[in-house]
């Protein structure tokens, strides 16, 4: 395990069922970095992302074997609850999911459920947390207004914020802007980029241009294996492997 590793994982497993949906992968994700994953649809992207913050749990039937390390430590072997593990672990997902709260309520629930309960602390997680992800002058005088009635980008921000106020260390994205406009994507793209000083992220992507674009570290999946991973420059200018090049270069997926 390397210095700089946040999450490690060691010869994973993953069953729906009689299923093989992750065959041994063995992947370090390397702390406040992007770290992208690729590949053609069903190959397994979005459940290894969902092994890190243990939203597997819900499905039924799901069999992991083998380790996931988060700073060491095996997030499926301790006592660290799923709630906990959460908090550490956010997550954004493809399509925008704001509550039918107000834009401040939004925010301010994770904080809440974890015991703040003072406004002006709320008020303040909520004003750092709009800023963070830079929505604040966009939103500050509308806070009361339901979330529902704002654009698609401006609630995947607003989601970003929800995810940020509750000071994750890691934050996962599935296909965040595969539901967006391109203008608003750049902003997530340009927001991801700048998130990275503060988290590590680890996102699913479709779009390549996005993962040469953003990530640091990018690992190509296919049917459930891990085929490659490195360097993101590294790998869609020179793939090692036979399938990443004919993957990157659309001949298949
Ligand atoms: N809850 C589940 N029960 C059974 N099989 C599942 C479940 N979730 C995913 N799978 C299967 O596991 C495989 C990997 O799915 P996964 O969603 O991880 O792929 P993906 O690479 O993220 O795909 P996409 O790019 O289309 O989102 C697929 O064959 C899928 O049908």
């Amino acid at each position: 395990m390397s210095e700089n590793s946040k999450f490690t994982a060691r010869n994973l497993n993953l069953y729906y069922g009689d299923f093989h949906a992750l065959k041994n992968i063995n992947f370090e994700i390397e702390a406040n970095k992007i770290t992208a994953l690729i590949g053609p649809s069903g190959c397994g992207k979005s459940t290894f992302l969902k092994t890190l913050n243990r939203m597997n749990d819900f499905v039924e039937g799901c069999k992991i074997e083998g380790d996931v390390l988060l700073d060491g430590k095996d997030i499926y072997k301790t006592d660290m609850s799923a709630i906990e593990l959460r908090q550490r672990v956010g997550m954004v997902f493809q399509q925008p999911n704001p509550f039918p709260k107000s834009i401040y309520e939004n925010v301010a629930y994770g904080p809440r459920i974890r015991g703040i309960k003072k406004k002006s602390e709320l008020d303040e997680i909520v004003e750092t947390s709009l800023r963070e992800v830079g929505i604040w002058d966009e939103f500050k005088d509308r806070l009361h207004k339901s979330a529902l009635g704002l654009s698609g980008g401006q609630q995947q921000r607003l989601c970003i914020a929800r995810t940020v106020a509750v000071h994750p260390e890691v934050v996962l994205m599935d296909e965040p802007t595969s539901a967006l406009d391109p203008i608003s994507t750049m902003k997530i793209e340009d927001l991801a980029v700048e998130m990275k000083k503060k988290y590590t992220i680890v996102i699913v992507t479709h779009n390549m241009q996005q993962a040469n674009r953003i990530s640091d570290t990018t690992a190509f999946f296919l049917l459930g294996e891990l085929i490659e991973a490195g360097a993101t420059k590294d790998l869609f200018l020179n793939p090692k492997n036979k399938k990443t090049e004919e993957y990157i270069t659309g001949r298949f997926g």
